[in-house]
């Protein structure tokens, strides 16, 4: 199907500590594009390592993994790395911005690495997220010069400079209070109405979740709900 984002099919996870536990247990969904979905579950079911498994990070795992009907599976790290900062946007519960750089360098670093576009048009790009953002102001700023919540808005500049075909979030209202948490959300949801932007977004937040377009529930590493 031409519209499906992202598919996963049997996954299983196991760490060896020194005891195996199996962590994924034969999970199976697919995102098509524009859905805005929530993955939650109680703590230490296996959100956080399935999104490593799906952002192409963690390659340690069995079943497959398709990003825009491609197969991940069996790609070099070189490969994965490419396709990373091609497709995929990263927002994290800490923003990791490079506190030594401005908000604009922070966000236009990926859209760099992507060697599609040339500087003065990563700059050109990078100026009008953050401008669709709110926060164009805060352009020449140094990154740690700014409140958390502006963090986190320049973390989701940054993630849509290479217009990513997904956004993977984990816990990324994690870190923040009521306000920044729902305007991270409205962020989201805005992102997915207007621009059709496919999201999928660990979290915790049960008000988050429960406004999101699906919602896809874990438990001891199963999907129990999706
Ligand atoms: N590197 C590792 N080695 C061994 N066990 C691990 C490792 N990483 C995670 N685990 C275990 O795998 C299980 C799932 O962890 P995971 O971080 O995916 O859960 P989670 O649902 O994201 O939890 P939380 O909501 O607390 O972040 C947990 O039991 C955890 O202890």
């Amino acid at each position: 199907m031409q519209d499906i984002i992202l598919e996963a099919r049997h996954i299983y996870k196991s760490f060896h500590d020194p005891v195996t536990v199996q962590v994924l247990n034969d999970i199976t969904f697919s995102v098509r594009k524009g859905e805005f979905v929530s993955v939650i579950g109680k703590s230490g079911c296996g959100k956080s390592t399935l999104l490593y498994i799906l952002s192409t990070m963690d390659t340690d795992y069995q079943g497959e993994l398709l990003i825009d009907g491609e197969r991940m599976t069996g790609r070099t790290d070189a490969a994965l790395a490419r396709i990373r900062n091609e497709k995929i946007g990263f927002v994290f519960q800490f923003h990791y911005l490079l506190n030594e750089f401005t908000v604009l360098r922070n966000v236009m670093l990926p859209g760099l690495k992507l060697n599609k576009y040339s500087e003065a048009e990563v700059e050109h790009r990078a100026m009008e997220r953050l401008e669709m953002l709110g926060i164009g102001h805060l352009a020449m700023k140094m990154a740690n010069r700014i409140s958390g919540g502006e963090k986190q808005r320049v973390a989701i500049a940054r993630a849509l400079i290479n217009d990513p075909h997904i956004i993977m979030g984990d816990e990324p209202t994690g870190n923040l209070d009521k306000r920044n948490s729902e305007m991270v959300f409205e962020i989201f949801r805005q992102l997915a109405e207007a621009y059709h932007q496919t999201l999928l977004i660990v979290t915790h937040d049960q008000s988050f979740a429960e406004n999101t377009s699906r919602i896809i529930e874990m438990e001891d590493g199963r999907i129990i709900r999706h």
